[in-house]
């Protein structure tokens, strides 16, 4: 099932949350919606499910305009990660709950094999009997996902499914649900405020700041190509360094970097710690050495600039250098954007 959203608005009292979001969702696709806290992703997914409407805009279920199809009748499922399963009910009776009130009648026995069938995809074959408070917090959301399965959904929304899991639980569930997805093919959309688990998961990445699209794309695309500041700090650590642009290029200290497609005056150097080195001599922007910092593969620098401007970069375990040493900084893959 295709979802289209339409020049979307949607304002709370004097509010306006969502600021006219325009998306189209392939049937099949996994799209993530990513954001920092208040972008607007939950009220979009809300909208999507017909939880709350749109001031102005709409939502197509493919060709058919979603405000005219019922809720109940929309045929979506839902995980939230604060929507707790029913304590007082097994496992199975909870994954069971929705085909039991659904207008499409199923026997008995009918529902007994499909919660088995749901069981042993969320790889839960044997816990049917348990209560909710019987397992652990990943596989409660296993449990959410495979009732909200259970009534064939043509559309599923997930809203931080795994946000209240530690670490290596969320890594573990976001491959596991990439699997499960890739198998059943559902039309899919995902919220989330965790870079890392977008860029795992989704065919495509939408980001969202204030209520707007900032950009969307496939992971490389936004890797690789961020379109603005917000972006390339948003997806992960960015150094940041004051620059001025002059005839296509942009100077740091009078070191010049190619910046073509932008006017004359200030603007921002932004760059990765991975995509920084250290030298003892040359032509980079000169630092000190404020601090290192071991990581278990790695290790991470903490350096100021003579400008005055913090700077971290990543290195190997064996870097040699220590607090207090200068040198250069050789600044690789930077992206200018002008200053907004
Ligand atoms: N029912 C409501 N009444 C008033 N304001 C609301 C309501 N629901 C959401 N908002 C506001 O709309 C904005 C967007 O909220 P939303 O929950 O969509 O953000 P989000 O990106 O999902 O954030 P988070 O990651 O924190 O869940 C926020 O500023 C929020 O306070």
């Amino acid at each position: 099932m295709k979802i289209r959203l339409n020049d979307v608005v949607k304002t709370f009292d004097t509010f306006r949350a969502v600021h006219g979001v325009s998306l189209e969702i392939e049937s099949g696709e996994l799209v993530a919606l990513l954001g920092p806290s208040g972008s607007g992703k939950t009220t979009i997914l809300r909208m999507v499910a017909g939880l709350e409407y749109a001031d102005h805009g709409h939502i197509y279920f493919g060709d058919e305009d979603a405000t005219d199809i019922p809720v109940r009748d929309r045929g979506v499922g839902f995980v939230f990660q604060h929507y707790a399963l029913f304590p007082h009910m097994t496992v199975a009776e909870n994954i069971a709950f929705g085909m039991k009130v659904s207008k499409v009648k199923r026997t008995p026995e009918a529902i007994r094999d499909r919660v088995e069938e749901l069981l042993a995809l969320v790889q839960l074959s044997g816990l049917g009997e348990r209560f909710p408070g019987q397992i652990s917090g990943g596989q409660r959301q296993r449990v959410a996902l495979a009732r909200a399965l259970a009534v064939d959904p043509r559309v599923l929304l997930l809203d931080e499914p795994f946000g209240a899991l530690d670490a290596n639980v969320r890594r573990d569930l976001r491959r596991w649900l990439r699997k499960i997805h890739d198998e059943l093919g559902i039309t899919t959309l995902f919220v989330t405020h965790d870079q890392e688990e977008a860029l795992d998961l989704a065919d495509r990445v939408v980001i969202l700041d204030k209520g707007n699209i900032v950009q969307e794309g496939t992971p490389e695309e936004v890797c690789r190509a961020p379109q603005n500041a917000f972006v390339m700090k948003f997806l992960g650590d960015a150094n940041a360094l004051p620059a001025t642009v002059r005839d296509g290029k942009a100077y740091v200290q009078d070191i010049a970097f190619d910046a073509p497609d932008l006017k004359d005056g200030p603007a921002d150097l932004l760059f990765r710690p991975a995509d920084v080195s250290w030298r003892e001599s040359g032509d980079g922007v000169p630092a000190q050495i404020l601090r290192v910092l071991d990581r278990p593969d790695s290790r991470r620098v903490l350096a100021r600039t003579t400008g005055g401007q913090s700077i971290e970069f990543d290195t190997a375990p064996e870097f040699p250098h220590k607090k207090g040493e200068q040198g250069f900084l050789d600044i690789r893959r930077p992206r200018v954007y002008a200053t907004t």
